[in-house]
């Protein structure tokens, strides 16, 4: 069954016989997420002197998993706590399915939120957790009986009812705490660095469960976390947000591949940062000398502005490793983009060769991603690293203490 656009939910006991059916297996099924938008939300919190959110707006379609990434202080939180109705906006609206829930209280808002610590009651078993919120608002038994039944089989935990908190493991909590969110049945579902608390491959393992079930129950997921690779491994869109704004929103593809601004570039997988200054662009290329030599970037990948094309003004060249072939004499033919630099490490990780170049000063390099054959290159040795011009960014320069993270170790 299809969602009235605009509902929201009271305090009343969940539509679990309107909006959700049990499959054979005892599995939620659901109709679907809820579409956010956010318009123009600004944020001044009233003990701070920073502005934590500074006319952010974004629309999200109804299912869709979007990440709010960003480093420390970026505004991520206060994107969720307005959403989920904890904070309210200096300006500004949301809108869930075109109904304006801006004042609407955390209680009235469609939405489950998960945030680190699982907050679970210790004395409660995982049933009674799940059940607990439906008791207080006076569900009758059956009814909470089968829907905590449903919502514990949707997150694998259908035989692990009976157990306490501290009878499971951090990954079997943290859906627990998802478990307790779903008997609401929310169209959306807000995840505040749900999977921080928990080791490398636990998570990982954890992302892959969480995208499964969103993916399965359809529901508009918001997520907040600071880590690219989670961000890239989960979402459909991105929205990385600095001092408050939303820098650069889109697939993890489209972020990946055509970041709009060194900030962006440098929180996405590894990049090459080498600062150089421009020295004049014709119609296909921009120039720009570099310690390292004269790097030239097409005129489509260069986001720089009017006033930043002109000769001397201080940019920053960018490439993936992945983009950079490195051999020890120059290629044959043209001689763009060939940097003449001294191999200082070559680093084995399995499937990839990294090889590492300097410069004379040795203080600035590139990196090279290659295949594990690398036999002509050696540590010490002068090589030849080159990329293609098409595959070159530039951007204007940040300040040092500005840059997004990521950049080769
Ligand atoms: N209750 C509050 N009172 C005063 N200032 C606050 C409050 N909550 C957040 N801030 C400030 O608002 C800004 C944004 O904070 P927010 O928690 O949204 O950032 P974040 O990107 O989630 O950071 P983190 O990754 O560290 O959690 C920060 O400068 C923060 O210090």
């Amino acid at each position: 069954m299809q969602r009235r656009p605009g509902t929201i939910t009271s305090t009343s006991p969940p539509e679990s016989d309107r909006r959700r059916s049990s499959g054979s297996g005892g599995e939620t099924r659901d109709s679907g997420g809820a579409e956010i938008d956010l318009i123009s939300l600004t944020k001044t919190y009233e003990s701070g002197d920073v502005r934590a959110l500074d006319d952010v707006s974004a629309r999200l379609a109804p299912g869709e998993f979007v990440t709010f990434l960003g480093p420390s202080g970026a505004g991520k939180t206060s994107v969720l706590r307005l959403l989920a109705g904890l904070e309210f906006p200096d300006r500004g609206q949301v809108l869930l399915n075109g109904r304006d829930v801006t004042s609407v209280p955390p209680q009235r808002r469609e939405m489950g939120v998960v945030f680190q610590d699982y907050a679970l009651f210790p004395h409660m078993t995982v049933y009674q957790n799940c059940a607990f919120p439906l008791q207080v608002r006076r569900v009758p038994a059956a009814t909470i009986r089968q829907t905590v039944d449903a919502v514990l089989n949707t997150v694998q935990l259908g035989d692990h009812g009976d157990r306490y908190p501290a009878q499971l493991s951090g990954g079997q909590k943290q859906r627990v705490a998802i478990a307790r969110t779903l008997v609401y049945e929310p169209q959306v579902l807000l995840m505040d660095e749900p999977l921080g608390a928990l080791d490398k491959n636990l998570r990982e393992h954890m992302q892959l469960e969480l995208r499964q079930l969103q993916q399965r129950l359809g529901v508009t997921c918001v997520y907040v976390t600071h880590d690219q690779d989670e961000a890239m491994a989960l979402s459909d869109r991105i929205a990385v947000m600095r001092d408050g704004r939303i820098e650069q929103m889109g697939s993890p593809r489209d972020l990946y591949r055509n970041p709009r601004s060194q900030f962006v570039a440098g929180f996405f997988g590894k990049m090459n940062f080498i600062p150089g200054e421009v020295t004049g662009s014709d119609s296909d290329c921009v120039h720009v000398d570099t310690e390292l030599g004269v790097v030239r970037a097409s005129r489509e990948s260069a986001r720089l502005s009017q006033g930043s094309l002109t000769a001397g003004a201080p940019v920053t060249v960018a490439v993936r490793p992945e983009k950079v072939s490195v051999t020890a004499s120059p290629p044959r033919g043209t001689a763009v983009n060939s940097l003449a630099l001294t191999v200082e490490y070559i680093r084995y990780a399995g499937a990839f060769t990294y090889v590492d170049g300097v410069g004379r000063t040795r203080e600035t390099g590139v990196v090279a991603c290659k295949g594990p054959e690398n036999s002509d290159i050696t540590t010490g040795e002068p090589a030849a690293f080159h990329f293609p011009v098409e595959n070159t960014f530039v951007f204007e320069r940040e300040p040092a203490d500005q840059r997004g993270a990521g950049k080769p170790e």
